[in-house]
């Protein structure tokens, strides 16, 4: 189907939204009347515009405040009508949109609704113009799109149709099934937004809080499939209200949004991209780091063991079990120290994981490598992290770690902590690419986005949303603090799994290990809330270890202190436990500020 965005949805001129647009690859706009009022341009020189970039008018919007009124009102309406109509025909554009009035002079009488609207449309048809009702959720008589279509039935006008907007009709919790009953072809148009699940007033909540579908909590899709089955054929068109698009840039706006449209049409059944591949695993971890000396010997009390060198380019390998840890000394790095670069995710079918990307709009980064290192691909997720699609160590494939030389030195004998895998990596996200991450990570990479929570730091408020593979071998923890501040540039960390917390702390310790100390009074608390029994109690106490569950399982956690922007966390998880020790990051975080 044609894909359509309001130009309210992007930031900048109008001029900067259609070229944005276009580059996205939409096929057509909805022209939000205040950009074409502040534009310099005149309505032919917008339509020129347009179609030089190849873009649709696919409607002009918002007509207010029309039906329903006495003669009065009635007559100056439909003069303000006339006037939109002509710079409609200047614009080229053939569909109105007329939201439901909020006005004190419209009634609650649903056959004078009918009646103005049939001469409204009358009068539109006369320049060839079609007229979309869309009942606005905050309405004043009219509010649900059960009663728009019951007036746009009477009216029965061959011009006049309803306009659906998922935020309208989901934010009220009406039940969409009746889109089904309404003649697709009097579905003139059909606008797409998602929303974060809020208690709020329902204005507020879609004037600042709506977002790309994929990106909240309603189901937009589902809504998406009714309207086609009814036989819709006109533009899947996003409608974003939202503070945080407002002031980024309307290139990557753009690009966010149409990965949304994209991943809708594969979840209604209109379009097939190619299948995501869900990765099985982290293949490592990279960290860029301007020297080695003080990761390496983080690393080293933590059991790991530099197991080899890369050929061609200044990168160590680290292992233990099968975690797998990169220091890159060659990249760029930047004044905080190290930070974590790039991730290795094992994957069936590297070639698959790439197609996809690339169908999905992710950008596809050149390979950096010498003529006889293996092939490997990657994309880079929002934050700019590379994420390198890896099948480590299988027979058909060439592996990654064939680029990597034995280390000179043979490893420390016996130096391991227990520890076998990576858990999952938390990665921070610029606060105005959070929604965007979570949408990527979902779409590209097939995982399932958790809900979002609010962990509260001692100066600062963390969003935290995990993306996790169905099986848990793969979850990543995106966080981000919503406003500028001390958390512009937060930390990132690498949680390592053992299958036995207790033996792993003592040996750390054994090793040297720099672990975060965790104040008594947690556990104090811990006790009063879980009766562990006295002897698990002073364990944990004793190693610093923090305690959760769920109704899963239990969740055993410690911390490193932090080196540059990263820190490592150790886990141990039983029972099939999902979560990440939430409610346990306000104390790691508090302790963290009292390290520093
Ligand atoms: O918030 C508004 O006023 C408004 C205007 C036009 C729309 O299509 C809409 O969904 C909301
Ligand atoms: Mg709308």
């Amino acid at each position: 189907m044609r894909k359509s965005i309001a130009t309210v949805s992007l930031s900048g001129s109008l001029a900067e939204k259609l070229a944005a647009a276009a580059a996205a690859g939409f096929d057509g706009v909805e022209i939000f009347e205040n950009d074409l009022l502040a534009s310099p341009m005149s309505p032919e020189e917008v339509r020129l515009r347009a179609a030089d970039l190849g873009l649709a008018m696919e409607i002009y919007q918002p007509f207010r405040d029309f039906e329903a009124v006495p003669a009065d009102v009635l007559a100056r309406n439909l003069r303000r009508a006339e006037h939109k109509f002509r710079v409609m025909e200047r614009l080229g554009a053939n569909q109105l949109l007329v939201c439901s009035s909020v006005s004190e002079d419209t009634v609650s009488d649903d056959a004078l609704a009918a009646e103005q609207l049939h001469q409204l449309a009358d009068r539109a048809s006369a320049y060839g113009i079609r007229v979309a009702y869309e009942a606005l959720a905050w309405g004043r008589h009219v509010n649900t799109y059960d009663h728009s279509w019951r007036i746009v039935e009477q009216a029965d006008h061959p011009a006049l149709g309803v306009c659906l907007d998922s935020f309208h009709i989901l934010s009220r919790g009406s039940d969409p099934s009746g889109i089904q009953e309404i003649p697709g072809e009097k579905i003139f148009f059909l606008q797409l937004a998602d929303a974060p699940l809020m208690a709020m007033d329902v204005l507020q909540w879609s004037r600042h809080y709506r977002c790309f579908p994929g990106q909240g909590g309603l189901d937009v899709a589902g809504l998406a499939r009714r309207a086609v089955g009814a036989g819709y054929d006109g533009p899947l068109s996003l409608e974003i209200f939202n503070d945080v698009f407002r002031q980024s840039d309307a290139h990557r706006t753009a690009v966010d949004a149409m990965r949304s449209l994209i991943t809708l049409e594969e979840a209604v059944g209109l379009a097939r991209p190619p299948a995501p591949v869900v990765p099985a695993g982290f293949a490592f971890a990279e960290l860029a780091t301007p020297e080695t000396d003080r990761l390496s010997g983080l690393l080293g009390s933590l059991g790991f063991a530099r197991t080899g060198r890369h050929t061609g380019k200044p990168v160590e390998l680290w292992e233990q079990g099968h975690a797998r840890i990169l220091l890159n000394t060659g990249g760029r790095t930047r004044r905080e120290g190290p930070a974590l670069a790039a991730v290795g995710l094992e994957t069936p079918a590297p070639a698959d994981s790439v197609k996809r990307a690339e169908s999905l709009l992710a950008p596809v980064l050149p390979r950096r490598r010498a003529d006889n290192d293996a092939p490997l691909d990657a994309v880079a997720a929002p934050d700019g992290t590379e994420l390198f699609f890896c099948r480590t160590g299988h027979p058909d494939h060439p592996s990654w770690t064939a680029d990597f030389a034995p280390a000179a030195a043979p490893p420390e004998p016996a130096a391991s902590a227990g520890i076998t895998r990576i858990d999952h990596l938390a990665l921070t996200q610029p606060w105005h690419h959070f929604d965007e991450a979570s949408l990527f990570y979902r779409s590209v990479l097939g995982l399932q986005p958790d809900e979002s929570l609010e962990l509260a730091d001692p100066y600062g408020l963390i969003r935290s949303r995990a993306v996790t593979a169905p099986d848990g071998a793969v979850r990543i923890a995106l966080n981000v603090a919503p406003g500028p501040g001390e958390h512009d540039l937060p930390w990132q960390h690498v949680t390592l799994a053992t299958g036995d917390i207790v033996a792993t702390a003592r040996r750390l310790r054994d090793l040297g290990a720099p672990l975060l100390p965790i104040p008594g009074n947690y556990y104090d608390d811990l006790e009063a809330r879980y009766d562990l029994g006295p002897q698990t109690h002073r364990t944990l106490r004793s190693l610093g270890i923090l305690y959760d569950r769920d109704e899963h399982g239990e969740f055993f956690h410690l911390y490193t202190v932090t080196v540059g922007r990263v820190f490592f966390e150790i886990v141990q998880r039983t029972g099939g436990y999902r979560g990440y020790g939430a409610q346990n990051a306000f104390i790691r975080m508090a302790a963290q500020h009292a390290h520093r």
